[in-house]
């Protein structure tokens, strides 16, 4: 049995290119994502999600310009905790993003994604956020490097996903 905790993952998007930010501290630390992290007691995800994206480079997002696209989920050999990442993109957003203590964004375009520098699990479902495709993951890691094992699908809905998950 695991203990869930849940994190937001948002990515900024237009035509060409994709937000990522570079982490400068703690768990990913110099690997390149989107912006996120834990859910806070009392707080709505859609919010996290929105104060991540705040904290960490400086943009603001409105609820309704957030998309949730896509479900992961991640479990460590010998750990008990499941990581259950709720993943989001937007193109509509206030600001400029701007480095923080946290992260370093940079826009890449969409063929110069550095998979050899973000999480290997990223190079497996990222083909379904590219594709404009809703998806589904779940990875079973050894450590932080080795996937052991994995499923990731393509969905159809995402509330029709989470109405089936309870
Ligand atoms: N394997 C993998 N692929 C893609 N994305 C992620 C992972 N593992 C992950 O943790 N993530 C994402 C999920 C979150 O967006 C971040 C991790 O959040 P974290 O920085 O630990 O959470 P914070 O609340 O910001 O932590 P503090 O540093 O403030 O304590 O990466």
């Amino acid at each position: 049995m695991y203990l869930r905790k849940i994190y937001t993952l948002v990515f900024l998007r237009n035509e060409t290119q994709i937000l990522l930010g570079l982490k400068k501290r703690g768990f990913g630390l110099n690997k390149w994502n989107g912006f996120g992290g834990k859910v806070e007691h009392n707080e709505s995800i859609i919010d996290a999600a929105i104060r991540e994206l705040r904290e960490e480079c400086c943009v603001d997002v409105n609820k309704s310009d957030l998309k949730n696209i896509g479900h992961l989920e991640f479990t460590f050999e010998g750990e008990s905790i499941l990581m259950d990442v709720r993943v989001f993109s937007a193109s509509v957003y206030e600001g400029v993003p701007t480095e923080t203590e946290e992260m370093a964004p940079k826009w890449f375009k969409y063929e110069e994604i550095p998979f050899d520098d973000m999480w290997p699990d990223d190079r497996i479902w990222f083909p379904y956020l590219l594709k404009n495709k809703l998806f589904y993951g779940i990875f079973h890691y050894k450590g932080y490097d080795t996937i052991l094992n994995y499923e990731v699908k393509e969905l159809k809905c995402m509330e029709t996903f989470y109405k089936n998950k309870k």
